[in-house]
């Protein structure tokens, strides 16, 4: 193995932004399925052999991707994908938790939105690992425009990272329906209730929820079109069908897959999610007007 190179898995907007933010102070290298001419761009064999390896490829491929590539040989993972599995309702760490001993993985969560990173615009963001040692080894990676905390709380980052998803859709298609500020500030408030009253369901901590993986990145993703997931929302209360808007868009929402998961989840334990609900039923063709209906009416 490369004891001390990294390299980052997957090229799309959020790997080439972490690519470039992790070659401030180092050498890192960066691998995809198809070849692409970015600096150190190496093959998938060369990347799986360095000793830290950031991993950002959407949610619903990692488990296929590690079972058809991955061997364990020590590597130190940073997961930089934000979703719950939707055929099976898993949370990330559990599909790499079969694959990677727990204390070799961490979860970056927080703000960020790969456009402003790859500009180096200052951020913040959370390590969270139950190891304190994967979060000071990959913290002096990043440039000095990006500060670091570290979290033990991976379920937290994890909930706050998938489900802030779901609620920017939500508060885009509010934005799409022009409710009015009052309704999307509203709609962003309750959905922070609803998705630390998920998270603990799983055992996470609420100050993961006030700080940057879950207020911080839900504040920033359901107030920009700069989102992916939020410009999904607009696009539905324009009518427009999901495919139609998948195609255009033509990168990972992740929060349309994530709504499906959640929904599983609120079944299989119980658990009242009005905003994920109803997200859930829009991308399944329920008019988000009804849905608006509804939720008021709740
Ligand atoms: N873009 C952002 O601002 C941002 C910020 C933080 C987190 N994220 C998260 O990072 C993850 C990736 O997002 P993105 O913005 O890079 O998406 P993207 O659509 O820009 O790129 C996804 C990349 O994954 C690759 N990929 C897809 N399936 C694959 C497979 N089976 N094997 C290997 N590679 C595969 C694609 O080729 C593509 O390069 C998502 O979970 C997203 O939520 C994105
Ligand atoms: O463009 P989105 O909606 O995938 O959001 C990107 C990031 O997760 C923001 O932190």
């Amino acid at each position: 193995m490369k004891m001390g190179a990294i390299a980052v898995i997957g090229a799309g907007k959020w790997g080439q932004a972490l690519h470039f933010a992790l070659s401030f102070n180092q050498e890192c290298y960066i691998t995809s399925r198809t070849k692409k001419n970015i600096k150190n761009f190496v093959d998938l064999d060369f990347a799986l052999d360095c000793e830290y390896l950031v991993i950002a490829i959407p949610a619903q491929e990692i488990r296929a991707w590690l079972k058809q590539n991955f061997k364990f040989k020590g590597q130190k993972i940073l997961v930089a994908s934000k979703g719950i599995e939707a055929d099976t309702g898993a949370f990330l760490n559990d599909i790499y938790s079969s694959f990677i001993p727990d204390e070799n993985i961490g979860f970056i969560s927080g703000p960020s939105f790969a456009a402003e990173v790859i500009k180096a615009l200052p951020c913040a963001l959370v390590i969270n690992s139950v190891s304190k040692n994967i979060y000071e080894e990959y913290s002096k990676f990043f440039p000095n425009f990006i500060k670091t905390y570290y979290s033990s709380d991976v379920i937290g980052a994890e909930v706050a990272g998938a489900y802030k998803n779901v609620l920017a859709i939500a508060s885009g298609i509010c934005e799409g329906l022009e409710l009015g500020k009052n309704a999307q500030a509203s709609l962003i408030a309750r959905g922070l209730v609803e998705m630390y009253r998920f998270g603990k369901h799983f055992g996470a901590k609420e100050s993961s929820f006030l700080g940057l993986s879950g207020a911080g990145d839900l504040f920033l993703t359901a107030n920009s079109t700069m989102s992916r997931n939020y410009r999904v929302g607009l696009g539905l209360a324009k009518n427009r069908t999901l495919k139609d808007i998948l195609d255009d868009l033509g990168e990972v929402a992740e929060g349309v897959k994530t709504a499906f998961a959640i929904d599983k989840l609120s079944i299989q334990y119980d658990i009242y999610l009005p905003i994920a609900k109803e997200v859930k039923l829009i991308l399944e063709g329920k008019n988000p007007k009804d849905s608006l209906k509804d939720l008021l009416n709740k």
